[in-house]
């Protein structure tokens, strides 16, 4: 791994004992998917952008990074699909109920290395509360009256989280430090 935030990520995560004991399901009454994770996850969010997973009706998705190798497809891999090939975090999602199970990155990016999983797909209790809301204005894209956006920043507010139209500053200038260093500037 090329970048330093994975690194950042990991000393952020716990280990769970025993491995393996929490698990994302999809929504599928037969046969679900199953992702096991034997860590709990850092920079958990909220992200209004169009392509991260949420419950029907849901305006934002609850998206959390956890260290790739700390998440294992446990069961149902062959009912797993990439949403879109060409975008930078590869969606696996199930086939037959449209939940995304995790989010990988391939290329050469700041947050490869990391997994995007929705911890609400699990029915245990103890994993990292939201810390903010991300990509809020893009809500707007997929239909919400741009006029009612104060009542969301001012519900955001309300639970305590600061709402951003990107990601955090801290995950914004991570990314641009890896750029940076990338293109031989820092
Ligand atoms: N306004 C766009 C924003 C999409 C976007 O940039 N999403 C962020 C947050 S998940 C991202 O990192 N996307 C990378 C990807 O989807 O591969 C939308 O709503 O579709
Ligand atoms: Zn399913
Ligand atoms: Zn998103």
């Amino acid at each position: 791994m090329s970048s330093s935030i994975a690194t950042i990520h990991r000393s952020e995560t716990t280990d769970i004992s025993p491995p393996n004991r929490f698990k994302l399901r999809c929504h599928c009454r037969d046969s679900p998917v199953e992702a096991s994770l034997s860590s709990n996850v850092a920079h958990n969010h909220a992200c209004g952008c169009s392509k991260c997973w949420k419950p029907k009706g849901a305006l934002f998705s609850i998206v959390a990074v956890i260290p790739k190798e700390k998440l294992k497809v446990s069961s149902g891999a062959d009912k797993l699909r990439v949403v879109d090939e060409t975008a930078t975090i590869l969606r696996h999602a199930c086939k037959d109920c449209g939940v995304h199970l995790y989010g990988r990155i391939e290329k050469d990016h700041p947050f490869k290395g990391l997994d995007f999983v929705h911890v609400e797909l699990s029915d245990e209790e103890g994993w990292q509360e939201p810390q903010f809301g991300a990509f809020v204005s893009s809500i707007i894209e997929q239909g919400y009256p741009p006029e009612r956006m104060d009542e969301v920043r001012t519900r955001f507010k309300s639970l305590g989280l600061e709402t951003y139209d990107a990601l955090s500053p801290p995950l914004m200038d991570a990314i641009a430090t890896w750029t940076a260093k990338k293109a031989g500037v820092l």
